[in-house]
């Protein structure tokens, strides 16, 4: 990766993804791309009754997420600044095909294609694997009420669910570098060892 470095950092929900990314666009000096979520007017509702909300909710975030990319990767890419973000734009797509189904997934789909099949990829991806228990007690650790009381079955088929994407992601993207780290055992908030573990495995293919 020697032009446009552009980092995405992946993992379900309380993986670490915010708290990795925020650490590597201090360390990179890359701009950092952090999504909306305190803001996200749907997501309280979307807990309280997924079946109903989610089809609002996944708009919203798509919309959300094809304005804050669009705007910095449809630029021209001379001019762009090196990039990590906490997300991957195909996260649309995994809670989508979880929460969704019938023609609101049908349509979702088309709209997801529509918005982000031209939008530059990452090429490097950064995902943090961890199992149910780890993000249970981070996702309890980060304290946001709407999460509390978390559906672990939900979060459960998610972890699957993120196997299955970056498999995919890995045979639609054959040229962006992902590197797994293990979210159970490195403990990169703690021990600055463990982060410059990850630092040195990004630097291989800066
Ligand atoms: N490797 C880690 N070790 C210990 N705590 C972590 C680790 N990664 C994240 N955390 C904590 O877990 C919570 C969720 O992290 P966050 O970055 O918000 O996850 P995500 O963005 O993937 O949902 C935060 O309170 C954060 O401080
Ligand atoms: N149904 C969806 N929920 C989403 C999506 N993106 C994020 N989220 C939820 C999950 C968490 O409760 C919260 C923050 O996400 P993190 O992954 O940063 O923990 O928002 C989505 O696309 N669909």
């Amino acid at each position: 990766m020697k032009q446009n470095p552009y980092i995405a950092v992946e993992g379900a929900i309380g993986a670490g993804k915010t708290t990795l990314s925020t650490m590597l666009a201090q360390r990179f000096d890359f701009r950092l791309m952090k999504e909306i979520v305190e803001e996200n007017p749907f997501l309280d509702k979307f807990y309280q009754n997924i079946e109903e909300w989610a089809f609002q909710l996944e708009m919203f975030f798509l919309c959300n997420r094809y304005k804050q990319l669009g705007d910095i990767l449809l630029t021209p890419a001379g001019s762009r600044q090196p990039i990590v973000s906490d997300y991957h734009i195909y996260k649309n797509m995994i809670f989508a095909e979880r929460t969704l189904s019938g023609v609101q997934l049908d349509k979702y789909r088309q709209i997801y294609h529509l918005l982000t099949d031209d939008l530059p990829k990452p090429n490097l991806i950064v995902y943090i694997k961890a199992d149910l228990d780890t993000l249970l007690h981070r996702i309890q650790k980060r304290g946001r009420g709407f999460e509390q009381n978390f559906d672990a079955g939900y979060l459960s088929q998610l972890v699957e669910d993120y196997e299955t994407a970056i498999s995919h992601i890995r045979a639609q993207e054959p040229d962006t570098v992902i590197i797994t780290i293990d979210g159970n055992k490195l403990d990169f908030v703690e021990r600055p060892e463990d982060f410059e573990q990850i630092v040195a495995k990004i630097k291989e293919h800066l």
